[in-house]
């Protein structure tokens, strides 16, 4: 199926479990299980070049969506396997959430790396998410670049200069019309100080779950596993 979207919106689709028939308003954790209906599953693999989930249950099911970039936007291909007709209308929900996703707002977070660490910092506010974790980051203003956001934010959160890198992984559905989107940061010099919220803290690649994510960001963690592996910043 051809959808006329760049793949980050059609991935940014995939991390909303409503769209795979799950309960809405959760979100899709590389990992973890996802109930779809009465079958359970594993997820595997979710980023901008699609989703993979195996049977964590005992009905044998599985699912493969690929994302392809297309000169006029995304390939997208669809396996389920399993009992005839579980995933049925799968791939125009990918398609009609992704449409909605493609014009949202954009947050973006920055993952400040610097010799083999990330910055991770702790929420004061709003009350449901005070004591969490997160990258730095906020909401991009309108005009403004998802770039210059990223340099803003950096600077009033944590009173240091950085240079954005490229994205890592896919967007992440937050809300009906807005998306998270992380940025990998350099931040060569400067003492990083939490200016606005609780605390900020260096993570390794191995204590990276020692701290409370927000939900949203706990589906990027794979992939910034994989980018702290290979350390530039
Ligand atoms: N900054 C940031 N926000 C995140 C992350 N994950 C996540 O779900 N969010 C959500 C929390 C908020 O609902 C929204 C961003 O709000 P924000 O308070 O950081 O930034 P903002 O620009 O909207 O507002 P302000 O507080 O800076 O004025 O995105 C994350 O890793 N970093």
């Amino acid at each position: 199926m051809r959808i006329p979207l760049p793949p980050r919106a059609v991935a940014a689709a995939l991390t909303d479990s409503g769209v795979l028939g799950a309960e809405p308003a959760a979100l899709v954790v590389p990992g973890e299980d996802v109930c779809v209906g009465e079958h359970r599953l594993r997820v595997v693999h979710l980023d901008v070049d699609g989703l993979r989930a195996v049977a964590a249950g005992r009905v044998p099911v599985a699912l493969d969506v690929g994302i392809e970039a297309v000169a006029d936007g995304t390939e997208l291909t669809v396996a389920a396997r399993g009992p005839h007709g579980w995933a049925e209308g799968l791939r125009e929900r990918i398609a009609r959430r992704a449409a909605v996703l493609a014009e949202a707002r954009v947050v973006v977070g920055a993952a400040v790396l610097r010799r083999g660490r990330v910055l991770a910092q702790q929420r004061a506010y709003p009350p449901e998410a005070a004591g969490l974790w997160e990258f730095p980051g906020g909401r991009v203003e309108p005009g403004e670049s998802d770039a210059d956001a990223v340099r803003r934010e950096c600077r009033e959160e944590l009173g240091i200069e950085v240079r954005p890198l490229e994205v890592i992984g896919p967007d992440v559905a937050i809300a009906e019309d807005l998306v998270l989107r992380l940025y990998a940061a350099e931040a060569p010099t400067g003492t990083p100080r939490a200016l606005e919220h609780q605390a900020v803290r260096w993570l390794t690649e191995q204590d990276i779950d020692s701290v409370e994510w927000l939900p949203a960001d706990r589906v990027l963690l794979p992939a910034l596993r994989g980018r702290l592996a290979a350390p530039v910043g």
